[in-house]
């Protein structure tokens, strides 16, 4: 399932936000799409996720413009897990992943199938949630909620997911047991992932592609390794970096200080 989105236009409230941008996202590989504040990352994905729907352009999935699909058929292809994703009160873990079914349930058909109970089983073991599915939401940790919206995002069994900022403030150790769980889902299920990361590093360690954006388009994509480079930092994010290899081999960058503008 591939995703491509060609000739994109955002306007929000009058403003211009994506220019002209023509990506595609590779089948069964883990894009990050990287920028700064405001470059519009959060943007591209709502809008290939059905969310945002006033653009010019296309938005196609192996070529069916998404425009053509209803919700459904739209979420059993590409799931979204959103930044500050909220619960209902007193929803337990169990039933928040349950609602990752709604694009299999039709409005005269309530009971849970088989069907639906395997795939909210399989949600909760690969986000090592079985023993907490009967906890309430509200009461997990951060690290433990981010891992509930994700099973949720997966119980929709999609072929492209899609994760805005998935370790936004989770701690190192939930940071990388995210990234793990985002890792083997690619490997093992052969999904496709793309998701906004601001940490440079986990880019370079945790993905096979990277589309940078700026200025609402993109900038640069390829391999992390050659694209993510201190030249890169200095232009996109106005930020000296320091190179390093890591004792897995593995290229790492470390912000120093902020470039200073010429006088
Ligand atoms: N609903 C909205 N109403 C008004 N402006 C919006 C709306 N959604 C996004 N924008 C604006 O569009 C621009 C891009 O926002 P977006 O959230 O896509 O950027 P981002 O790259 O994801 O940023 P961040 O890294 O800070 O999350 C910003 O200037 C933002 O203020």
């Amino acid at each position: 399932m591939i995703l491509s989105v060609d000739s994109l236009c955002v306007h929000i409230g009058g403003r211009e936000i994506l220019h002209n941008l023509s990506l595609t996202f590779p089948e069964g590989r883990r894009t990050a799409v990287i920028g700064p504040n405001g470059a519009g990352k959060s943007t591209l994905l709502r809008s290939a996720a059905g969310l945002c729907t006033e653009y010019d352009g296309r938005i196609a999935l192996n070529g069916q413009d998404i425009r053509c699909m209803d919700r459904q058929q739209l979420a059993r292809l590409l799931a979204i897990l959103p930044q500050g994703a909220a619960a209902p009160a007193d929803t337990t873990v169990r039933e928040l992943v349950d609602y990752g079914r709604f694009p299999y349930r039709h409005w005269f058909r309530r009971a849970d199938g088989k069907a639906d109970r395997e795939a909210v089983e399989w949600a909760l073991s690969v986000t090592h949630l079985e023993s907490l599915q009967n906890r309430q939401v509200q009461t997990l940790s951060g690290g433990e909620r981010q891992r509930a919206f994700l099973a949720m995002a997966l119980a929709q069994k999609p072929k492209i997911l899609l994760l805005d900022e998935p370790t936004t403030y989770l701690d190192i150790a939930h940071q990388l047991e995210v990234m793990q769980i985002v890792t083997d889902i690619n490997k093992n299920y052969h999904m496709t992932i793309i998701m906004v990361l601001h940490d440079i590093n986990h880019a370079l360690q945790y993905s096979d592609e990277v589309a940078v954006l700026k200025d609402k388009r993109i900038w640069a994509q390829g391999r992390p390794g050659e694209v993510l480079t201190a030249d890169l930092l200095a232009d996109v994010f106005r930020v000296q970096a320091d190179v390093f290899t890591n004792r897995l081999g593995a290229k790492v960058l470390c912000p120093v200080a902020l470039v200073h503008p010429a006088h």
